[in-house]
């Protein structure tokens, strides 16, 4: 079927319609394709009203078509633009980031503020699979729309060292000692800092895999330390076996070995920021400090509260224009160490734990910054966020469609939004950040 591209939606597929002739005016969805074009695709799957559609071939191209720098973009599941110039890619976010938050009921929407990336070698973390293919060990990412390996030779949007680091730990399962580890290994996350310098490795291995004895992985790490000068620490997790009852319900990874430093210490925005292997750290190595700037910069005040504080990236920006500054975060052990001292409070709860106790309290900060999990913060935080009325909320955000439920409900509770800015931390896929300003009216 020939269609023509009307625009592109969030997920990263072209939308258009079926002629009448064809499917009655169907809405279908064809990846890798950009507005105005027009393409050949073919039926995938059919829902009501909708249908996925594989791309044939481009049949009128557009002129903000880029060649896509990866060999495996398409197969991979990890990208969805290199087909778009990286200007165009901004464009498409922006876009999508105003239409979905109007479909959430808002009106009056300020100009988006762009803020542009890096576009390749960004990503300080990368998680790869491992998985024997014809005999030997390889690394990959899932393919694109599916749970099948698909091995990879390359990954141009994670920093150097990431891939480096997967090629050395490859080159270990050619020797005898130290191959037993790469072969056990279902996963492995490497993580780095922004200067590339120092690195973490964590290895997932199945419980019926671990290699005994586990004390050998002292000697795959100094081994893999020799090939990779920059690796600090490295860790074991199990996870339970693929496919047993319990692993589907909830897989929660148990540390079984352990070698050097047990995490890094991240330096950005002026901070050095303690991240213990596995934590979580912003992805984007070259934008934290806008971020942070957007987020922070030029706020004061008496109280301001980082809610979903993780190790405290905001919190202690935050701290030149408060007097006090409370980070609350579920999983606090790492803010807890370091978020201390006069007008720092880190408190190890959730949000909601947190909030409905500040209600109680009477407690009003000046500002509330909140970044939550794509889940977005829910009713019931807005709510009480509605009842506690800070002058001033900042809401860091990964999912346009929750941001645009919570932000409806804020704005209902008595808040508008000043500004919008749009923080490219994830180029080359459909992802986006949000941060919006909401004051009080
Ligand atoms: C997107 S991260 C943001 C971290 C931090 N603001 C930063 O920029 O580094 C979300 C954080 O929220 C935490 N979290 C998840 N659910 C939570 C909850 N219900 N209450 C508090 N923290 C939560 C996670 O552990 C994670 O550290």
């Amino acid at each position: 079927m020939k269609v023509r591209i009307e625009k592109v939606v969030y997920g990263g597929a072209g939308l258009a319609h079926q002629t009448e002739e064809e499917g009655a005016g169907k809405t279908v969805f064809v990846p890798f394709t950009l507005p105005g074009e027009l393409v050949e695709a073919r039926l995938k799957e059919s829902r009501n009203g909708f249908a996925d559609a594989e791309l044939i071939q481009v049949l009128e191209a557009s002129n903000e078509r880029a060649q896509p720098n990866c060999v495996h973009f398409g197969a991979c599941g990890g990208c969805h633009y290199q087909h778009a110039k990286y200007e165009t890619q901004l464009e498409l976010k922006t876009l999508i980031l105003r239409e979905t938050l109007e479909r959430a009921a808002l009106v009056d929407l300020p100009e988006v503020q762009v803020h542009a990336s890096e576009a390749w070698g960004y990503r300080n973390r990368i998680r790869l699979r491992v998985a024997d293919v014809e005999g030997s060990p390889r690394v990959g990412y899932l393919r694109r729309a599916s749970n099948e390996f698909l091995p990879v030779k390359e990954c141009p949007i994670a920093a150097p060292v990431l891939w480096r680091a997967a090629e050395a730990v490859l080159k270990l399962a050619e020797d005898a000692d130290t191959a037993r580890w790469v072969r056990a290994a279902a996963e492995i996350e490497f993580f780095t800092t922004k200067d590339a310098r120092a690195l973490q490795m964590t290895v997932y291995v199945r419980q019926n895999q671990v290699p005994s004895p586990v004390s050998g992985f002292d000697t795959f790490c100094e081994c893999l330390q020799g090939l990779l000068p920059e690796l600090a620490g490295a860790g074991v997790m199990m996870l339970r076996p693929e496919g047993s009852l319990q692993g589907r319900r909830m897989e929660r990874p148990r540390p079984i070995a352990a070698w050097g430093a047990e995490g890094l210490s991240y330096a950005a925005a002026g901070e050095k920021y303690w991240v213990s292997r596995g934590g979580f750290f912003q992805v984007n190595r070259f934008l934290v400090e806008e971020l942070v700037r957007i987020v922070a910069h030029g706020r004061s005040g008496a109280l301001a509260w980082d809610l979903y504080a993780g190790v405290g990236l905001f919190s202690r920006a935050l701290k030149a224009g408060f007097d006090e500054v409370v980070a609350v975060e579920a999983a606090a052990d790492d803010l807890a160490k370091t978020f201390k001292g006069p007008g720092r409070r880190a408190i190890a709860a959730t949000t909601l734990e947190f909030l409905r106790g500040a209600v109680v309290q009477r407690e009003r900060p000046d500002l509330v910054v909140m970044d939550p999990p794509r889940a977005g913060v829910g009713a019931e935080v807005c709510e009480l966020l509605g009842r506690l009325k800070a002058r001033e909320i900042v809401y860091v955000s990964c999912d346009p469609v929750t941001l645009g439920r919570d932000l409806k409900a804020l704005v209902d509770f008595g808040y508008r939004i000043n500004e919008l800015h749009l923080v490219d931390m994830f180029p080359q896929t459909f992802h986006q950040e949000t941060v919006v300003i909401l004051r009080r009216l």
